[in-house]
């Protein structure tokens, strides 16, 4: 007899009917609305359950004892608790790599809109106050040349690292667990202590797991360190930064402005002070957001899936 699958995250064709050719397959269409009742009902007969952006908790756990995957569409696993799926012998599997490059280009695309101000004067152009030529008031910053600080220099870090300093000419300085002698040699990188990125670096990009020893690890201590010509740029997780220190040091002036495609709160609430200051440039959450990225993605998690419930190793084990 065929395992049971619940899906909760659209497939194309061509992966859904990869994944029907081995398992049984129930599509939840949102589970985080008015399906999460269809959820509960469908958990206990699932053995593989694969999807996104859905807080697998334990009282949902409770209800899947057969549950034998889980395999997530994304490459952060914040979503889990690691230690209760492994106590439980439930496999976790997430997609790295695949969503690297794209992910990068999301960090250098909030670099380069902060900086040159693009989505605050595309707007201005849009409301028909080009009337003359623009002057000082409408300035940016340059980008090459600047020091690129990366907190977290992991597979986007190093992307990230590769787009600075081959690209744009910049020094990079970074913080991670460990200096990493293959970076520093690759892109002339230094490894230091954050307090000293914060104080040295012109653009300040977050590229961290989000983590019990990372919540909140950038708050108003670290945003006084920063410079006030600086940029602060998150692509990692909203909860790595206390929003309400950032909301202040932007309103401030003790930052120059900030690029965030990822909140305290998703999707971010419309009242946010964020959302009303004109050096701060706010994207939906779409780091990996591409046609051919997000397909990538999908199609490592179904693998991934598919090979856990025939009893394999799947490739991208997270709690093996
Ligand atoms: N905005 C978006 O759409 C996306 C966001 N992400 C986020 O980016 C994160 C990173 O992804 P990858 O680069 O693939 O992960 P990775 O595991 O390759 O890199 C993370 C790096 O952070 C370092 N690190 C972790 N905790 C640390 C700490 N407390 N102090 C110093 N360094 C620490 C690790 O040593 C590692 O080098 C994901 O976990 C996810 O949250 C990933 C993809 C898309
Ligand atoms: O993969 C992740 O962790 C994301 O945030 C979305 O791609």
């Amino acid at each position: 007899m065929k395992k049971h699958v619940l899906l909760y995250k659209k497939l194309s064709p061509a992966l859904l009917a990869r994944l029907e050719n081995e398992v049984e397959v129930t599509y939840i269409d949102d589970p985080a609305s008015d399906s999460l009742a269809r959820l509960r009902e469908a958990l206990p007969q699932a053995h593989g359950l694969l999807g996104a952006s859905l807080k697998l908790d334990a009282a949902l756990l409770d209800l899947a004892p057969q549950l034998e995957a889980v395999a997530s569409v994304s490459v952060g696993v914040d979503n889990y608790d690691i230690a209760d799926l492994s106590r439980r012998g439930v496999k976790l599997t997430n997609t790295p790599d695949v969503l690297t490059e794209t992910t990068a280009d999301t960090g250098f695309a909030l670099v380069l809109a902060t900086a040159r101000r693009v989505v605050e004067l595309a707007t201005w152009v849009r409301a028909g106050q080009w009337t003359a030529s623009v002057g000082p008031k409408h300035f940016g910053t340059d980008v090459h040349g600047k020091t690129l600080g990366i907190i977290g220099m992991g597979r986007i870090g190093e992307a990230l690292a590769q787009r600075g300093h081959f690209g744009f000419n910049m020094p990079v300085i970074y913080h991670s667990h460990s200096a990493k002698p293959a970076v520093d040699q690759r892109f002339g990188a230094r490894h230091c202590a954050l307090d000293e990125l914060l104080r040295e670096a012109d653009f300040i990009c977050l590229t961290l797991p989000l983590t019990k020893e990372t919540t909140g690890l950038i708050g108003a201590r670290e945003f006084e360190l920063m410079g006030e010509d600086s940029i602060f740029i998150n692509i990692s997780r909203g909860k790595v930064v206390d929003e309400q220190a950032l909301i202040r040091a932007l309103q401030t002036g003790q930052i120059r402005a900030a690029g965030l495609d990822v909140f305290e709160r998703e999707p971010v609430q419309t009242d946010s002070p964020l959302l009303a200051l004109d050096n701060v440039v706010a994207t939906p959450h779409i780091g990996s957001a591409t046609h051919e990225t997000r397909e990538a993605m999908a199609r490592c998690a179904v693998d991934n899936l598919l090979a856990a419930l025939r009893g394999e190793r799947p490739q991208n084990l997270v709690n093996p």
